[in-house]
């Protein structure tokens, strides 16, 4: 929508040929944004090659779990001018290795990683469809990889920012989804306001460690793809890791509230991922670890939140200069 309000021939690829045909019939997408009238510009097609072939920009914004599977379909038709950008929020679990959507793009592409342009930040659909303003960044090591998805997004409801740190953008965007997963659960289960902005501070202190280990600039995680994110998919009844915790809430099995959903939760994959990363990393994620208890251990939420609220005491200061001294990049 976005693009194609820019005036630029785009192509939208659905692997269902109906749903394609009744983009195109309608211009409306019904199930997942109902009411919205598409841009007159934006076609659709169930050709991967009419899709990418030839295109000045591909955009990958499959869920985590179908990336490498799309990449790998689109892979014969894009070349190496092609500017590749992805807006994923997840990693790829795949037996014991976990890999930032970037390396599976680029391994699939047979790309340097370092060139794969990551557009993140507060964006739900919805929002940007009705055209309400919106800031995104687009992350690249290579300034100008990111300036030129910068240059074909930014629209006067849509601005863009740029950012070298495509690690640190790209690991806060899928971490996020944790603690939005703990923000619907703790509002499901009527917690209150000041449990909700601890959980918004502490888990943006678990992000920022996790991240900067993982090679992030911290300063990232002072940005819209970090704290910015984090904030929208909290509080927002658009996010459906948000939604998804709320009805984990009302006692709902994690299977039922997957179908419920209808849609994906990349929350739940990740805090598996998180968990795994956690440990390999040895860096402290006890948000994370508590929520992994109560989805695939059945913990309860009540004695959850006992364990974080029981936790040995913590100098706030020293532990966040701690995050910020070590793993500088930039
Ligand atoms: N919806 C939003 O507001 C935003 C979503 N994202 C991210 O975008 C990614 C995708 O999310 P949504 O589009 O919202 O999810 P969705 O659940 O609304 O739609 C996913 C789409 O992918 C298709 N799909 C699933 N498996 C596939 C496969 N194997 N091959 C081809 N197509 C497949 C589905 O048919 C569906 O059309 C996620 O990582 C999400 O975190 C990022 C920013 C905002
Ligand atoms: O990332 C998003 C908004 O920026 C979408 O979040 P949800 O996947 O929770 O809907």
């Amino acid at each position: 929508s976005v693009l194609a309000g820019n005036d630029l021939d785009t192509v939208l690829w659905s692997r269902s040929k109906d749903h394609a045909d009744e983009l195109n019939a309608s211009r409306m997408n019904a199930k997942y944004l109902p009411g919205v009238l598409l841009p007159e510009g934006l076609r659709a097609t169930s050709s991967i090659e009419e899709a990418v072939g030839g295109a000045h920009a591909v955009v990958f914004v499959a869920p985590s779990s179908a990336m490498r599977e799309v990449a790998r379909l689109a892979a014969p038709y894009i070349t190496n001018e092609t500017l590749i950008i992805h807006a994923t929020k997840g990693f790829e679990i795949e037996n014991d290795t976990l890999k930032r959507m970037s390396t599976v793009i680029a391994e699939e592409l047979n790309r340097n990683e370092e060139e794969i342009v990551v557009l993140s930040g507060p964006s739900h659909a919805e929002e940007v469809v009705s055209k309400c303003p919106t800031t995104v960044v687009t992350a690249c090591r290579i300034t100008e990889a990111a300036e030129r998805a910068q240059d074909l997004f930014i629209s006067p409801y849509f601005r863009v920012y740029t950012n070298p740190d495509a690690i640190g953008v790209e690991v806060s965007g899928a971490l996020k989804n944790i603690i939005a997963l703990g923000a619907g659960l703790s509002d499901g289960l009527k917690f209150g306001d000041n449990a909700k902005a601890a959980l918004l501070t502490r888990g943006l202190a678990e992000i920022a460690r996790m991240g900067t280990a993982m090679g992030a600039n911290p300063l990232t995680f002072a940005g819209l793809a970090g704290v910015g994110d984090l904030v929208v998919t909290c509080t927002s009844t658009h996010s459906r890791n948000w939604r998804a915790g709320s009805l984990l809430a009302q006692g709902k099995a994690l299977d039922e509230v997957l179908q419920t959903m209808g849609m994906v939760v990349e929350g739940i994959r990740t805090t598996k991922a998180a968990h795994t990363l956690a440990a390999q990393y040895n860096v402290e994620m006890p948000i994370t670890e508590q929520l992994y208890h109560v989805l695939f251990e059945n913990k309860s939420p009540k004695l959850a939140v006992e364990a974080l609220m029981g936790r040995g005491r913590t100098n706030e200061i020293e532990e966040i200069a701690k995050t910020t001294k070590e793993n500088w990049l930039l």
